[in-house]
């Protein structure tokens, strides 16, 4: 078992030969919640020292099998092997000795903690009943180094810290234990491109030194970037298991994953050059500032237009995205929206204007968990459902229904109360509430994070015809691809500046990666 806070600094991209011997066989495990049978018979292999995909649809059942692996669920039926031994841990503490970490989506740190005393929460380094802050302080700066984030001193409290900061935090928290299979449940939905690439070698450097991991992601490019081995869950159950990451086609896994072939993830380019692209100007945004944040940004869409924002978190783009809102103070410059200029900092008045926002963080941002999924829909959309003082709860389901359909929402129904859905579908479900409510201007903030690849498709396709029934659309994304491949016209943001403006047709991915990152630290 490595011991991480002493090896030596891994090889940034050692050639890996994962062995053949099993460390974890999972056999048949099924698993039901009352009503939902959420695994119906899974099966799952790893080897020591491999990075083994883990894929699957929103709703799959693959964080339910994260759940059951790291103890917090219990199977109903099937089997864990452990290092070739027949093993039901007793609880996730159990589940940790023995060498399994997991680092959930939603991360359990304490904010009001410090960054060392999250690391060693529940095995604090103590002699004779003297908690040893030097030595935990020390040890927690060698593993944040291992993590290529020194710069994250132990005694900064968890709270101050960006998403991904918190997500080192996490990760060291599990190397604190030693660890031979390390599980990550979409670890890079809240990391940027560079972020990302860090923790790729961090990953590689792992696996080196002989850990076993279980990743998870909706993006196949990261797949194949970092995967050895690939299993497809679908509706609960193993389709296929083993498949080579770098060398499986996409077609396949998609096919694979939502039994169908997706041809075009985004709308069509030729579609889109039919559209008239001279619509009249919907939104206005001229030489608006946010004192230490943003500055004079200029910005004008039209109906039927789709402008995107490229940049990294904390370049400023969601800020902008508040800003037009009213949900944050502009310092300086004016919002107009179909010619009317609107008051700085007033939801109320945006809102009126038609303008929805669509923000990043949705789950903490909205959602009635214990209310059913036409609710959650139709929330911001009530007053078209009333007639002469009555709500007309008939039309109110069939219009969420439809937008159920068609988001591919699961499971497939709009009484289900969303706190127990998959954290993909829930997104799905707070989108479908905006797409419905009908805007002169949509503000969609990472508006795919998180949602599989047959939602995605479903997602651009209704952005897109939003647009074409002349809705202005701006989107935030951290993915370029997403801009480039949805939006007429891309703005890349920079250190709270627009640096770059140009069609989408005109410029490619890797100049704007690189307009995005100029003067950032390799
Ligand atoms: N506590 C629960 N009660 C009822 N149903 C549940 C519960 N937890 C999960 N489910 C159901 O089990 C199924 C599998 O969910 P799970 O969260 O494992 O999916 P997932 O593959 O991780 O999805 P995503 O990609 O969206 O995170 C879903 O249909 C979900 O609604």
């Amino acid at each position: 078992m490595p011991d991480l806070g002493k090896t030596d600094e891994a090889p940034l991209d050692p050639a890996r030969e994962p062995g053949s011997d099993v460390l974890l066989q999972m056999t048949g495990i099924v698993k039901e919640f009352s009503s939902v049978r959420a695994l119906g018979g899974v099966d799952l292999d790893v080897r020591p020292g491999e990075v083994h995909c883990l894929l699957g649809q929103n709703g799959a059942g693959k964080s339910t099998m994260i759940k059951i692996l790291s103890a917090s669920y219990v199977p109903d039926d099937g089997t864990i092997e452990w290092k070739g031994e027949p093993t039901r841990f007793a609880n996730p503490m159990a589940a940790i000795k023995a060498g399994i970490a997991t680092i959930y989506q939603e991360l359990d740190l304490v904010p009001g903690l410090t960054v060392a005393e999250n690391v060693f929460l529940g095995h604090e380094m103590s002699s004779g009943g003297i908690s040893r802050r030097g030595a935990t302080n020390k040890r927690v700066r060698e593993i944040l180094a291992r993590l290529g984030h020194g710069e994250i001193s132990p005694t900064r409290l968890v709270g101050e810290l960006s998403p991904a900061g918190q997500q080192v935090v996490s990760m060291a928290r599990a190397l604190s234990h030693e660890v031979d299979l390390l599980i990550l449940d979409e670890p890079s939905a809240v990391l940027d491109h560079g972020e990302v690439d860090n923790l790729f070698r961090v990953i590689r450097g792992l696996a080196a030194q002989g850990v076993a991991v279980i990743y998870i992601s909706h993006r196949l490019e990261e797949i194949r970037q970092i995967g050895d081995r690939i299993t497809v869950l679908k509706d609960g159950v193993t389709v296929a298991t083993g498949l080579p990451a770098k060398t499986t086609p996409t077609a396949d896994l998609i096919k694979l994953m939502t039994g169908r072939s997706i041809e075009y993830v985004f709308p069509q380019r030729a579609e889109q050059a039919e559209r008239p692209t001279e619509g009249e100007t919907v939104l206005e945004v001229r030489d608006l500032s946010l004192a230490g944040v943003f500055s004079n940004v200029d910005l004008t869409v039209r109906a039927g237009e789709i402008v995107g924002l490229a940049g990294l978190v904390g370049s400023g783009r969601t800020e902008i995205l508040e800003t037009i809102y009213g949900a944050r103070r502009a310092s300086t410059g004016t919002v107009t929206v179909d010619g009317k200029k609107l008051r700085r900092g007033a939801v109320d008045a945006a809102v009126r204007a038609g303008i929805g926002l669509a923000p990043e963080e949705r789950k903490s941002q909205g959602l009635l968990l214990d209310q059913p999924v036409f609710a959650n829909i139709s929330v911001s959309s009530m007053k078209s459902f009333q007639r002469g003082g009555f709500i007309q709860r008939g039309r109110e389901k069939a219009k969420a229904r439809e937008l159920v359909d068609s988001l591919d929402v699961r499971p497939r129904s709009i009484v289900q109360h969303v706190r127990t859905m998959s954290g993909g579908n829930q997104q799905k479900v707070v989108l479908a509430r905006w797409l419905l409510r009908g805007c002169r201007v949509l503000l969609l903030d990472e508006p795919t994070r998180g949602v599989d690849v047959g939602a995605r498709a479903e997602i651009y396709r209704l952005v897109r015809d939003l647009a074409d029934s002349g809705v202005a659309v701006v989107v935030v994304s951290s993915e370029v691809e997403e801009v480039l491949g949805l939006a007429d016209r891309v703005l890349v943001v920079r250190e709270g500046r627009v640096v770059h403006e140009a069609a989408a047709a005109h410029i490619d991915e890797s100049r704007v990666l690189d307009l995005v990152m100029e003067g950032t630290p390799a």
